[in-house]
């Protein structure tokens, strides 16, 4: 496998460049050692217009200068013909089509809408849990009649955490047995609704226990995600029940997991105390491809999981950015009464939950050998 810094940057476009996963996607992308940001797109309201007037700054670090310079363009595919990658950050009431529109024309578009996350031969990848499903993509070229292009998908920001804790404890289901239940209760932050996103007196002093369509997402991407490779990728006889909440925090979703393992297997034998001590055993020994030295991929964290044992912890403010916010941190792990075991999950919402990722999953692509520069591709 190839590592994923090459000598030239890959050069980048980014759609959806001034909304909170695109400005997310800028300040990963501004000291990169791989990729490049070449075109910035948005909406008609902000094409022609510097991105520094057209961007409502939100970023915690300064916008590049030469970026503030930089016109935003349309999101057309003829105006990134000189991008290698598009990241999109499209709202998704207009990521479908535009999405499609850049995929007939050969560009590797890695999106975190959610508009085609569940389309049979389109990879839903949470880089730290499931990189092996981007060798589906050759299939996807060949059914699509693409040379090199592709269309990868990021999951709904609440499953990624909650995707890393299944997969480390799926790495045990001989000890454990299969996880078939869970339920989950997530507090997930205002971020999470792009920029302005809900106001101050909706959100201040307040908990708002509704998202909509959040729960059905949550409630099938985990499934598709912890599913086995195969053309179409194949779904598991996972059954999660999701219930979602909005909770005055800025970035970070926290999650309440309960897990129940398949009452046939061997966890059937193993007392709740015992059950517990593997589970926090899967946890802490968690490897994942992208974080393996084999793929040498610049943005993976080492370790991909951080156990907490502080019996307060996780907390979205002192937590979330452990891994440079592609880390996920876990504590709180006991046994649960109704089901096997019990847990408290975080993952940076627009860090692992959706920019990181796409950054990840595109320097995974490239160790891969599905991601190249354009003129490198013959036809
Ligand atoms: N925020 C998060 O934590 C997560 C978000 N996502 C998903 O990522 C995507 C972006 O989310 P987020 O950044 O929060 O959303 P924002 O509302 O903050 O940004 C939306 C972006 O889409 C652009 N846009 C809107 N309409 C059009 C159009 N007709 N043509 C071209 N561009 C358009 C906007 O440009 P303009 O400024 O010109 O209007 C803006 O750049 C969504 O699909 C969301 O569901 C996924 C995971 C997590
Ligand atoms: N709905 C998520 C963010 C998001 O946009 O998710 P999705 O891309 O799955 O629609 C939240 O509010 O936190």
């Amino acid at each position: 496998m190839a590592s994923q810094t090459t000598a030239v940057p890959l050069r980048a476009g980014i759609l959806g460049a001034t909304g909170a996963v695109g400005q997310r996607f800028i300040t990963l992308l501004a000291d990169h050692p791989g990729f490049k940001v070449q075109r910035l797109g948005a909406s008609a309201r902000s094409a022609g217009r510097p991105y520094g007037e057209a961007v409502i700054w939100r970023m915690t670090t300064p916008l590049p200068e030469a970026l503030a310079a930089q016109t935003v363009v349309e999101c057309r595919p003829e105006d990134f013909d000189d991008c290698d990658v598009i990241f999109s950050g499209l709202d998704a009431s207009v990521a479908g089509d535009i999405e499609l529109a850049f995929l007939a024309a050969d560009h590797c578009i890695i999106s975190n809408a959610k508009n085609h996350r569940m389309a049979s031969d389109v990879p839903l990848v949470v880089p730290t849990v499931n990189a092996e499903h981007l060798h589906a993509i050759p299939a996807q070229r060949l059914r699509r009649g693409l040379r090199r292009g592709f269309l990868v998908t990021i999951s709904n920001c609440a499953s990624v955490g909650v995707c890393v804790a299944m997969k480390a404890l799926e790495a045990q289901h001989a000890t454990l047995g299969r996880i078939n239940r869970v339920n989950v209760v997530t507090m997930q932050a205002i971020s999470g609704a792009g920029y302005p996103g809900m106001s101050a007196m909706d959100m201040l002093d307040n908990v708002v226990p509704y998202i909509g369509g959040e729960e059905d997402k949550l409630e099938t991407e985990p499934v598709k995600i912890l599913g086995a490779l195969s053309e179409p990728l194949l779904l598991t006889d996972l059954v999660v029940s999701a219930t979602c909440n909005r909770v005055p925090v800025i970035d970070g979703h926290m999650a309440s997991m309960s897990v129940g393992f398949a009452r046939d297997s061997t966890a059937s034998q193993l007392d709740a105390a015992a059950a517990t001590k593997v589970a926090v055993d899967a946890f802490t020994n968690y490897q994942t491809l992208a974080s393996t030295d084999a793929l040498s991929c610049a943005s993976a964290p080492r370790p991909p999981l951080h156990v907490l044992s502080s019996a307060d912890r996780p907390q979205p403010r002192l937590d979330r950015d452990r891994g440079n916010g592609y880390a996920v941190s876990i504590g709180r792990v006991r046994p649960c009464p109704l089901l096997d075991v019990k847990f408290t999950v975080l993952a940076h919402n627009t860090i692992l939950g959706a920019a990181g990722s796409g950054v990840l999953n595109a320097e995974i692509a490239q160790a891969m050998g599905y991601l190249t520069r354009r003129e490198a591709c013959k036809h």
